[in-house]
C-alpha cells in the first residue's frame, strides 16, 4: 500500500510538472483516495493543477478544502511552521481562483488570512497588486463602457402597500367632504350633459383661452375657458384646459375636480401625471400615488418625472414620520432616497440618530460577550483583566466587587444559544424571532447557531467541512430578519384565526424592510453556493404551520439588502466605562490604573438602521457615523464633519477616503456598485499623466508635476492649476478626510 502511494505521488508530480495537468488531477484524485490522512497537501496540488487548466471554482473547492482541514486539524499536530506554509499556499490559491471568478472581496478575505500567518508574505504581497490591477482593470472598462451603473428609479417598486387601499379609501372621503369631488357616477353624469351646442362660438372661447394663457393672463383664460366647460361639461378637451390653468394659477383641488370628471379610460398620462401633482400639492399622499402610477404604467415606464415623483411621495409618507424630531428629512434623488438638512446643523452637531431594525455581532467578535438582543456590552471584570485578576491585591478586588456593574446575564432557557442583558430582551427576542429559530422548537436552525460558533464553517449537504458563509456579515443577519417576518406573519395568522397566511398577512410583515435598497452583480448563490439549503431548512417550519419559502430570489435580494445597508456599531458604554465612572473618587482606584490600561473589548456589531440606510456616500462627506447609546441601548448617530447648510445633501463615507482616486472609485463600485461622481472625485486625479483639470494627455512616458499639497492631482501647467484650485481644488485639498475601515477591514495602498 505504501509503495503504492509513493508511486501515486512520484506519477502525479512528474505529470504535474510535465504539464499534462488532466492527467496530474487523475493522480492527485487517486491519491486522495488512497492516502485521505495527507490531503492538504494533495488538495493544494490538485488546485494548482485546476489553476492550470482554467478550472477556478475547482481550484477554490479544492483550496478551501485544503485550508479548512489544516485549520482544523494541522497535519503535523501543531500549528508549526510546514502548517503555517500550507496555511498560507491554500489562501493564496483560494485568493487566486476567487480573483478569476470575481469574486474580489472574497479573494480579499483569503489573501488577508494568509498574511495573518506571515505578514510580510512577498507572494501574497504580489497578489495583492495583482488584485487591484484585476479591479483597476475591470473599473476602467465598466467606466468605458457605463455611465451609470443602476437607474435608482426601477430599483424601487412601486407596488401597492399593504393597508394602501384603506388609506386610498379615507383619502377619497377627505376629497368627497372638503373638496365635494364625488367617487360617484352620478357626479360624473350631472357634468357629463351637454348643455348648449355652439361649436363655433366653443372654440372661440378655446382660442381665446389659450392665448390668455400664453400670456400668462390666468384669471382671464379661466373665465373664457370655463364658459366653455359651462356649455360642454363633459368635454375631455375643455376640462384638461381649465385643469392647467387651475394647475397655474396653484388651485390643486379645482385641477382635481377637472380631471375627476374624465373617465378613467380616457385620461392621458400627462393628466394622470399632474393630477398626482395637484395630489401631492393637497397631501393626499396614497391617491398621488395612485395617479402618479398610472402615469408610469401607461408610458411604460419611459416617463421618469412621473416615475421620480411616485417615489418622492412615498418616501415622503414612509420617512416624514421618523425624522418628525431630526433636523434632517430623507428625499428621493436621481441616486435614490437621500438624506437632507431641514435646517443648518453646525459642526459637532447631532445630524441624526438611529436604531437598528435588525442587528447581529460580528462573527469575529463573537467571543466578546454583548446581548444578542440590544447590543448591551455583558464584560465581566474576568473577561476584562483577565489573568491580571491573580496578580490584584484584596483592595484592588473589593474595589472591582463594588463598582463593575452587575452584569447579570440571562440565557435563553430552551436553546441556552443567546445570551441577553434582562428578561426583557429575552422576552423581546423571543417574542420578535428566537421563538422561531430556537432549536429547541425549531431543531434545524441548530446549523445556524453551529455555523456562527464556528465563524462560517460547517457540513456541505454531501457532508464535506468547509466555510460554508463567507459573508462579510454574520447569517445571523438574514436569519434575524426571515424570522422577524415569520413572527409577524404568525402574530396575523393567530389575530385572523387563520390556519394558512393570506398574501396580506406576508406583505404587511415583510412591508418595513422594502426600505433597504438592494443592488448586486453577482449572485448570492453563486457567492455562497451552500447557503440556501441551509436557511431552506431552517425556514420550513415556522412554528404554527408557517413554512417561509426562501426562493432563491428571496436569498438574493436580502443578501444584497444586508450587504447594501449595513452599519458597523459597537456599544459606545460598557461595564468597564460605568466602572471607570465609578472609582473615579475612590482613592483605593491609584492602585488599579496600572491594570486598566487596555482598551475594554468591543463587540462588534452590524446593523440595518432605517435612516441610516438613506445615506449616500461621498469622498467630500460632510457626517461622519459614530456609535450611540439611545436610551441604555446601543444605536448609531451621525455627526457633522464641518457646518451644513439647509438643504445640503447629508452624505457619509462607505470607504477609507485616505485611498487614491482610482482605488476608491474601484472599490466603491465592487463593493456598492456605483461610480463615485462627488467633489472630491471630480477635483483630484487618476493618472499623472493626465491633467486633472483640461484632461489633455502627457507626453508619451512622461507624467505631469503632482499638486504639491496633496499630490493627488496633476496638471499640465500653472494655468490649470490655478484653475482647478478655484473651481473646487482648494477645498478638498485643505481637508482632512474621514478615515474608516473599507470593506474587509482592509486598506489597499
Ligand atoms: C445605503 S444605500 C443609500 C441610500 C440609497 N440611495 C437608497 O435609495 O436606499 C447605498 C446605495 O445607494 C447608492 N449610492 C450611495 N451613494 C451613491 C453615490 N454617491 N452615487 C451613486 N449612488 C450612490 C448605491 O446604489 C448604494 O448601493
Amino acid at each position: 500500500m505504501a509503495t503504492n502511494i509513493e508511486q501515486l505521488k512520484t506519477d502525479a508530480e512528474e505529470l504535474l510538472k510535465s504539464g499534462n495537468f488532466p492527467d496530474a488531477v487523475i493522480k492527485y484524485s487517486q491519491l486522495l483516495q488512497a492516502d485521505p490522512k495527507n490531503c492538504v497537501k494533495v488538495l493544494c496540488e490538485r488546485a494548482k493543477c485546476y489553476i492550470e487548466l482554467g478550472d477556478w471554482s475547482k481550484a477554490l473547492e479544492d483550496g478551501r478544502m485544503a485550508l479548512d482541514n489544516e485549520k482544523k486539524n494541522p497535519e503535523d499536530g501543531s500549528m508549526e511552521q510546514t502548517s503555517k506554509s500550507k496555511i498560507i499556499e491554500a489562501s493564496i490559491l483560494c485568493g487566486k481562483a476567487c480573483s478569476q471568478l470575481g469574486l474580489f472581496i472574497e479573494s480579499l478575505g483569503y489573501f488577508k488570512e494568509g498574511l495573518k500567518v506571515d505578514p510580510k508574505n512577498q507572494v501574497i504581497t504580489e497578489e495583492l497588486k495583482k488584485l487591484q490591477n484585476v479591479i483597476l482593470k475591470e473599473q476602467q472598462e465598466h467606466s468605458e463602457t457605463q455611465d451609470c451603473t443602476y437607474s435608482a428609479v426601477s430599483l424601487c417598486s412601486q407596488s401597492v402597500y399593504p393597508g394602501d387601499d384603506q388609506l386610498l379609501n379615507m383619502e377619497k372621503e377627505i376629497l368627497s367632504i372638503k373638496y365635494k369631488i364625488l367617487d360617484d357616477d352620478y357626479y360624473k353624469m350631472d357634468k357629463n350633459t351637454h348643455i348648449m351646442k355652439d361649436p363655433q362660438l366653443e372654440a372661440q372661447l378655446v382660442q381665446a383661452a389659450y392665448e390668455c394663457l400664453s400670456s400668462d393672463q390666468l384669471n382671464d383664460s379661466l373665465t373664457l375657458i370655463s364658459k366653455a366647460v359651462s356649455m360642454d361639461p363633459g368635454n375631455v378637451f375643455y376640462r384638461t384646459f381649465r385643469a392647467q390653468v387651475y394647475f397655474n394659477l396653484k388651485l390643486w383641488h379645482k385641477v382635481i375636480q377637472d380631471y375627476w370628471i374624465i373617465p378613467k379610460a380616457l385620461r392621458k398620462p400627462d393628466v394622470w401625471k399632474q393630477g398626482g401633482k395637484a395630489l401631492m400639492e393637497l397631501w393626499l399622499p396614497v391617491l398621488a400615488e395612485f395617479w402618479l402610477r398610472k402615469a408610469t404604467q401607461l408610458t411604460g415606464g419611459k416617463d421618469e418625472e412621473a416615475a421620480i415623483l411616485f417615489q418622492k411621495v412615498r418616501v415622503k409618507r414612509l420617512y416624514d414620520p421618523l425624522t418628525e424630531d431630526q433636523p434632517i428629512k430623507i428625499d428621493f434623488t436621481q441616486f435614490g432616497r437621500a438624506v437632507f438638512a431641514k435646517k443648518d446643523i453646525a459642526k459637532g452637531e447631532t445630524v441624526m440618530t438611529d436604531i437598528p431594525m435588525v442587528m447581529a455581532q460580528s462573527l469575529g467578535s463573537r467571543h466578546i460577550p454583548a446581548c444578542f438582543n440590544c447590543a448591551v456590552s455583558l464584560i465581566t471584570p474576568q473577561v476584562y483583566f483577565k489573568e491580571k485578576l491573580l496578580m490584584m491585591e484584596r483592595d484592588q478586588l473589593n474595589l472591582i466587587e463594588e463598582y463593575w456593574p452587575n452584569v447579570a446575564v440571562e440565557e435563553c432557557p430552551h436553546c441556552g444559544k443567546e445570551k441577553y442583558c434582562s428578561k426583557i430582551c429575552r422576552n423581546e427576542a423571543w417574542d420578535t424571532y428566537h421563538r422561531i429559530v430556537c432549536p429547541s422548537v425549531n431543531p434545524a436552525a441548530k446549523q445556524i447557531y453551529d455555523l456562527c460558533e464556528n465563524k462560517g464553517y460547517g457540513h456541505t449537504a454531501d457532508g464535506v467541512w468547509t466555510e460554508i458563509w463567507g459573508g462579510h456579515y454574520s447569517p445571523m443577519i438574514l436569519v434575524k430578519l426571515w424570522s422577524i417576518i415569520a413572527s409577524q406573519v404568525r402574530d396575523m395568522m393567530e389575530k385572523d384565526k387563520a390556519a394558512v397566511p393570506t398574501i396580506e398577512h406576508w406583505a404587511r410583515a415583510k412591508a418595513p424592510f422594502r426600505r433597504f435598497i438592494a443592488y448586486g452583480t453577482i449572485p448570492a448563490i453563486k457567492r455562497l453556493p451552500h447557503m440556501l439549503p441551509v436557511f431552506q431548512s431552517v425556514f420550513a417550519n415556522c412554528g404554527g404551520g408557517l413554512t417561509y419559502n426562501i426562493t432563491e430570489e428571496e436569498f438574493n435580494g436580502r443578501y444584497y439588502q444586508a450587504a447594501c445597508n449595513l452599519q458597523c456599531f459597537s456599544p459606545s458604554i460598557t461595564p468597564y466605562h460605568r466602572f471607570m465612572d465609578n472609582i473615579k473618587e475612590d482613592m483605593r482606584a491609584v492602585g488599579m490604573i496600572k491594570y486598566l490600561s487596555d482598551r475594554p473589548p468591543e463587540a462588534q456589531f452590524a446593523a440595518m438602521c432605517p435612516l441610516h440606510a438613506c445615506s449616500n456616500h461621498s469622498c467630500f462627506n460632510n457626517s461622519e457615523v459614530c456609535d450611540l447609546d439611545i436610551n441604555g441601548r446601543p444605536g448609531i448617530q451621525m455627526i457633522a464633519r464641518r457646518d451644513i447648510k439647509k438643504g445640503e445633501e447629508i452624505l457619509i463615507t462607505y470607504i477609507d477616503t485616505s485611498m487614491p482616486k482610482l482605488l476608491r472609485k474601484a472599490w466603491l463600485y465592487k463593493s456598492f456598485n456605483f461610480w463615485c461622481s462627488c467633489q472630491r472625485c471630480q477635483f483630484e486625479g487618476e493618472q499623472p499623466n493626465e491633467c486633472t483639470n483640461c484632461h489633455i494627455k502627457a507626453p508619451e512616458g512622461k507624467n505631469f508635476s503632482a499638486c504639491g499639497k496633496c499630490k493627488r492631482a496633476w496638471y499640465c501647467g500653472v494655468t490649470c492649476q490655478k484653475d482647478a484650485w478655484k473651481k473646487g481644488h482648494k477645498i478638498i485639498c485643505l481637508t482632512d478626510h474621514s478615515q474608516v475601515n473599507s470593506p474587509e477591514g482592509y486598506t489597499p495602498k
